[in-house]
């Protein structure tokens, strides 16, 4: 059974796919009312009100996937998350039409004056002269931060016969023009704009990007709007620009501490406020839950997510090219770390033919996963697997290379430890299945499954003899058997399944005689 919390208030309707799923017990519960039952959950569903704190999450030790049924995902410790292999996927299209229109609505509340003229006729006011407004048309909007939101909201100004100066860092010319917007300097767009707005993620370069200083540098008059993150203009600077008179007004629909509390800003009769209902609409709700849910319900099935934070995104036809690979990969890390049982400090892997098109660095990643695996006792997946690497002091590097191998494909993983080297190749044959075609400079054939025994010896007559008479004397079946040698006489090496797990006694028996030269048992 898979069980998945859905911590936040969700659309019941875009959460109808999971709940109607066999197999999956859904508990609709606050994090604080499920406290001893946190270790059994699979997934976790929130908005912005659950933090994912790694506190949370070192409680949540089943847990696999983190689903925000939204776009920012300043509520969950994404690094935490990569370090303990769980992913973390958004909703990010789907309120995007919802913010742009709150934050459109806002903007022409903001400057007619609509909340504070409700609020007064319905106190049975009728004062006309209190409330004179001033129009968008005409008036320069800046944008600081020109993702989906912003785009969506300088559609709109557009179409109000407003000029919309734009601060994106990450901006391209083309996408400017096409929505018909000036692309600035930061400074510059503080300069030109009536009323400017935010909309970028809340992170370390954006936190306070509106302060005291930069605010300072804006037009006398200039409304400001967030509708993105609280924080993202730092309030006490916003504070100290309201007092002096320097901005006219502002519009918040978001806070640094939600809700807000003794926040002097509530204060202000030029600031209008709304309780985070960017997102708030029944087809954002719908679309955030519908996408989230699949996704979730995608990723626990093993097929690919699309809008993932800490993994590579792969559509369904990448993810149906790569699985193959993918799992060849995973136990080509787990047969060398098997193999080597020494510190390693560099892991090189190298692609060649049909695999080499493919996102290789999901594949480095689950090799990775596979190696680190086999050492260490925390999940290691491809969400973490490179992280942990580096941690561990170990570096990893991936090229493409001519094929040189022979066949259609091959992965050539070179792992560099104290006193030795190791060099694994596996290919993928379709219809056929995953092949391991070389170790060391020994070309092999066999399929990476099971319990296999690796032996390397002398080429010398009765060694193949003397290890079948010792497995027969223990009663132990040989399920397959390849031998490999480079030069009559010389090294060679052999590689045996079997159909359960030997008792490392039998390694020891065989590593004793002279032509063997090492025996290392590999279970995957
Ligand atoms: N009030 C609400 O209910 C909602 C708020 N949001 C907030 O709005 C934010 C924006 O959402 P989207 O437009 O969907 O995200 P997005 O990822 O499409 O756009 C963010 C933009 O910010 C830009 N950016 C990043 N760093 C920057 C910097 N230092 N200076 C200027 N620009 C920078 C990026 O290049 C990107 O174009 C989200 O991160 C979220 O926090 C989103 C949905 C609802
Ligand atoms: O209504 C919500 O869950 C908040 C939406 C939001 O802030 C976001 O998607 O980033």
């Amino acid at each position: 059974m898979i069980h998945v919390l859905v911590s936040d208030s969700m659309s019941s309707e875009g959460l109808q796919p999971i709940l109607n799923a066999p197999q999956i017990n859904v508990v609709q519960k606050k994090v604080e009312e499920v406290e001893e039952e946190l270790h059994l959950f699979d997934a976790i569903l929130v908005r912005s009100a659950t933090k994912v704190t790694e506190e949370l999450l070192k409680k949540m030790t089943n847990l696999k996937i983190v689903g925000r049924a939204g776009v920012g995902v300043d509520n969950i410790d994404i690094d935490a998350a990569t370090k303990y292999g769980v992913v973390v996927i958004n909703a990010p299209n789907g309120n995007t039409i919802s913010t742009a229109e709150h934050t459109f609505a806002m903007m022409a509340s903001l400057l007619r004056h609509i909340p504070q003229a409700s609020v007064s006729v319905k106190s049975n006011e009728w004062n006309r002269n209190a409330f004179v407004g001033t129009e968008l048309y005409g008036k320069s909007l800046g944008i600081i931060g020109f993702g989906r939101i912003g785009g969506e909201l300088a559609k709109r100004a557009r179409v109000f016969g407003m000029d919309v100066l734009v601060y994106d860092p990450f901006l391209t010319k083309d996408r400017a023009e096409k929505i018909g917007v000036k692309i600035c300097a930061f400074d510059e767009l503080l300069a030109g704009a009536d009323i400017i707005t935010v909309h970028t993620p809340l992170i370390k370069e954006t936190k306070g990007i509106l302060n005291k200083e930069s605010i300072a540098k804006a037009k006398k008059g200039v409304y400001l709007l967030n509708c993105a993150r609280g924080g993202i203009i730092d309030e006490e600077g916003l504070i100290y620009h309201l007092k002096n008179k320097h901005v006219a007004g502002a519009a918040l629909d978001v806070f640094e501490v939600e809700p807000p509390v003794n926040n002097k800003l509530l204060e202000f009769e030029n600031v209008i406020v709304t309780p985070h209902l960017g997102a708030s609409t029944k087809e954002a709700q719908l679309n955030v839950a519908a996408q989230v849910t699949q996704e979730v319900l995608n990723y626990l099935d093993g097929k690919p997510v699309t809008s993932s934070i800490n993994l590579p995104t792969l559509t369904k036809e990448l993810f149906d090219k790569i699985q193959p690979f993918y799992q060849l990969a995973k136990k080509m890390g787990n047969i060398v770390s098997q193999c080597m049982r020494v510190p390693v400090q560099e892991i090189a892997i190298q692609y060649e033919g049909t695999v080499a098109e493919l996102e290789t660095s999901f594949i480095t990643k689950a090799l990775l996963s596979g190696f680190l695996g086999a050492r260490v006792d925390i999940t290691v997946n491809e969400v973490n697997a490179g992280m942990i690497a580096k941690e561990r002091g170990i570096t990893f590097s991936e090229k493409i290379t001519e094929n040189k191998s022979g066949y259609e494909n091959c992965l050539e993983v070179k792992v560099f430890g104290d006193d030795q080297t190791f060099v694994l190749k596996g290919t993928h044959v379709p219809n056929y299945g995953e092949r391991i075609v070389g170790i060391n400079d020994f070309n092999i054939d066999f399929y990476p499954t099971g319990h296999l025994m690796y032996i390397q010896h002398q080429d010398k007559p009765g060694v193949i003899g003397r290890v079948g008479k010792v497995l027969g004397d223990h009663e132990i079946n040989i399920a397959t058997m390849q031998v490999g040698r480079k030069v009559k006489g010389g090294e060679a090496i052999m590689m045996l399944a079997f159909d359960r797990v030997l008792d490392p006694s039998l390694t020891k028996q065989l590593a004793s005689y002279e032509e063997i030269v090492s025996v290392k048992t590999i279970d995957l």
